[in-house]
């Protein structure tokens, strides 16, 4: 019979921990003393201090192995949100998810933190200070979300206070920062093809956008606040950079600092999501025969013509949350990141 190591609560898993919001979570974990192991597909970095476990979070066996002796598991592996493939959205983050909390359980894990994302009540329509209250999405927007709105209720229906299973969800919104492998590589790229010189919308609509280290500040929070009796168990809550501001700013800020032309054409929104919809259309009647990857998916389209923010107040009253960086030095930061994305005369 195999022996159980008995958990110590500095010993702490992060499945999903080579990835861009993973890798900062293990960097402030290991800062406040825990001990850290990575599980995730694959070795992304090497760091002192952290033991990586390589396996499919599906595979029970291998995810077994790596818990023994952790009390604490971050879980915040999934597939791209771009990579539109719905049967492997459907075993990672749903079939996979709910073979994490049972083997949680049975490796004698006491704390589970999701990373949710706040887009699981986000049905393309607008959204303005959104609360955690908030319905999950009945049409949601992709298969991303369609899954990660599953994979929450999971791990929030499996909090048991009686039995001494803590879990809570963190509902981030556009995560960005340096090493991000996502916002401004796809946003640079775009401006490079010379399709970023319009404007969707009157520009006016306000969106969160969140430093990775303030997420993953979150999380370390809800890990630290969780306890029996504690109001937060099996609970969700937003965490974001408390100062929506306008989509296209944004992007002209970033577009900007690494010398790009800011979009300066306005496009009327509805226009631009109906042929959004009919070049998805497309996509999907040539996928037999041709594999076509537009840049301007109906999601994006949504996402860069409506507004998207959310209230982080339960946050703050509930797990003291205060944003570390402001947008501002967030955003300084993650252009000076990006020097090899410059543009060249
Ligand atoms: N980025 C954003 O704006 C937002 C992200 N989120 C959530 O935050 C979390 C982290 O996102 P982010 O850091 O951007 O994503 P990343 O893709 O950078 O990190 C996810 C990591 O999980 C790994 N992984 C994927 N599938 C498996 C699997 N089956 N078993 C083990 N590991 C796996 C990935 O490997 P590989 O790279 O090889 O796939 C990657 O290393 C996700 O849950 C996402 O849904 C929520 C809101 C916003
Ligand atoms: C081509 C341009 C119109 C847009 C380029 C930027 C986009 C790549 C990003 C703008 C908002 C981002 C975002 C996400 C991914 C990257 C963007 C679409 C998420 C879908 C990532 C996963 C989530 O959970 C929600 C995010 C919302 C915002």
């Amino acid at each position: 019979m195999a022996t159980r190591i008995r958990p110590s609560s500095k010993r702490c898993a992060v499945i999903g921990g080579s990835g861009f919001l993973g890798r900062y979570l293990v960097e402030q974990l290991l800062d406040r003393g825990y001990s850290v192991s990575v599980f995730d597909i694959r070795q992304g970095y090497e760091l002192p201090g952290v033991t990586f476990h390589l396996g499919d979070l599906c595979d029970k066996q291998a995810l077994l192995a790596a818990l023994q002796g952790v009390s604490l598991v971050f879980h915040c592996a999934s597939p791209a949100p771009s990579c539109d493939d719905r049967a492997l959205f459907h075993r990672v983050n749903v079939d996979g998810t709910r073979n994490v909390l049972q083997t949680c359980q049975e490796a004698g894990v006491q704390k589970v933190i999701l990373t949710s994302s706040a887009s699981v009540v986000y049905e393309g329509t607008d959204i303005k200070d959104g609360k955690e209250d908030l319905p999950y999405a009945k049409k949601p927007i992709d298969y991303y979300t369609e899954t990660k709105i599953q994979q929450e209720k999971l791990v929030l229906e499996a909090c048991d206070t009686q039995k001494g299973f803590l879990t809570v969800a963190i509902r981030p919104h556009g995560i960005f920062g340096p090493r991000d492998p996502q916002l401004v590589p796809i946003l640079v790229d775009t401006a490079k093809r010379g399709k970023m010189k319009f404007i969707i919308g009157d520009g006016t609509n306000l969106v969160d956008f969140t430093f990775v280290e303030n997420v993953a500040h979150g999380h370390i929070l809800a890990a630290e606040s969780l306890r029996p009796e504690s109001p937060i168990c099996g609970k969700a809550y937003h965490i974001t950079n408390d100062e929506p501001v306008r989509f296209w700013d944004f992007m002209s800020q970033i577009l900007v600092g690494l010398d790009y032309d800011p979009p300066k054409y306005r496009l009327p929104y509805r226009l631009v999501h109906v042929l959004a919809m009919l070049l998805w259309l497309l996509v999907l009647f040539l996928r037999p025969v041709l594999q076509l990857r537009p840049t301007f998916t109906p999601m994006r389209v949504a996402l860069a013509g409506t507004h998207h923010y959310y209230s982080c107040t339960r946050a703050k009253e509930d797990l003291g949350y205060r944003p570390l960086v402001s947008l501002k030095d967030a955003i300084t930061r993650t252009v000076n990141s990006y020097s090899h994305l410059r543009r060249v005369a």
